[in-house]
């Protein structure tokens, strides 16, 4: 294994096993959750695992920490085969996961202070790193709450808090600022950035936020259908669809499909209700935007933008499918 490579996948396979239904209620038939994904994260990388609902994130984060064994291929964190040596996981990398169950009667300073302390910190320096954690994360005021009597946001901001106490060189994080507000997503956000500036924390993150990964992620592995079907940084990936911009048309109502301007442009779009998403070049964009507004489809509009290109719209090139993706 080269030396910056902290993680490294190999021809990773997970299939749930089909489930017959019980008593006359319908099964559900075997998904291959993970079909072959192979990546590598270098050492100080935030690397992102990108993909609508059901793409296969969750299952591959779950077989690189352990929880999960993959049918066939490769895990390799550290020099450390977790496929065979699993629990060596808990020493390597801490883990959020996308439940917190097993907080939720703890406050949060407990919750933090007993994650340290399972990581092998002794009381004292368990104590001054929640302190340290929860003074990053704004989190004092609800220091004495129990994790069920706070917000969805809350709740989360202090499982994040938990998986920071206790370094550990691999942070992997499911969704991490799923259901918070702005404020405590750049806190998390900047608590993140410093464990990889200053202690060269290596970061593996799940998100379907197109617009956060852009901003936050080094490298992005796409995943669709338990696949990687692209691997690059967000700019990279963004060359994928060139000068290309984005033209996202938002109708009233019923698309006026009997104007010709209107039927040419539909058998380009990508369509999610009365929304639709094209990707065109800059000249052909001008001119559909010339199109709907100066005729008559202009009073059957609601809206609509002119964009440079996203992750979206390189998920889009790819053949993905957008239904999961969240896009602010
Ligand atoms: N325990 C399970 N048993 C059977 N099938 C499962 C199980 N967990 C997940 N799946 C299926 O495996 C596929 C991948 O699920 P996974 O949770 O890994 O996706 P995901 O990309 O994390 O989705 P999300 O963004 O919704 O969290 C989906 O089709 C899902 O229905």
């Amino acid at each position: 294994m080269p030396a910056e490579a902290v993680v490294r996948v190999r021809e990773l396979v997970k299939t749930y096993p089909a489930r017959r239904g019980r008593r006359g209620a319908p099964g559900t038939p075997a998904v291959r959750a993970s079909d072959g994904v192979s990546l590598t994260v270098r050492h100080g990388e935030i690397f992102g695992l990108l993909g609508p609902n059901g793409a296969g994130k969750s299952t591959l984060v779950r077989q690189l920490t352990g929880l999960l064994r993959p049918d066939a291929g490769g895990i390799d964190v550290l020099g450390h085969d977790l496929v065979r040596h699993p629990r060596r996981a808990a020493r390597l990398l801490a883990y959020l996961g996308q439940e917190s169950t097993a907080l939720d009667e703890l406050t949060v300073t407990l919750a933090a202070e007993t994650t340290g302390r399972l990581r092998g910190l002794a009381a004292a320096a368990a104590r001054r790193e929640c302190d340290t954690v929860l003074d990053e994360l704004n989190l004092g005021p609800l220091a004495d709450r129990p994790l069920r009597r706070l917000s969805g946001g809350q709740r989360r901001l202090a499982c994040v808090a938990a998986a920071l106490v206790g370094e550990r060189p691999l942070l992997v994080l499911d969704e991490p600022t799923t259901g918070m507000d702005p404020v405590a997503r750049r806190a998390v956000w900047s608590a993140i950035d410093r464990r990889r500036a200053e202690h060269g924390a290596t970061v593996v993150l799940v998100t379907h936020n197109v617009i956060e990964a852009e901003l936050v992620l080094d490298r992005v592995a796409v995943l669709d259908r338990g696949r990687v079907i692209a691997c690059d940084t967000p700019a990279g990936l963004k060359a994928v669809v060139g000068e290309d911009v984005r033209l996202e048309l938002v109708w009233r109502d019923r698309p006026p499909l009997e104007l010709p301007e209107v039927a040419a442009l539909h058998r380009s779009a990508v369509t999610a209700g009365r929304r639709w998403t094209l990707r065109l070049s800059q000249q052909d964009a001008r001119a559909a935007v010339a199109a709907v507004t100066g005729g008559p489809a202009f009073a059957a509009l609601d809206d609509f933008t002119l964009a440079t290109p996203s992750l979206e719209d390189v998920y889009l090139a790819l053949g993905g499918h957008t239904e999961g993706l969240v896009k602010a």
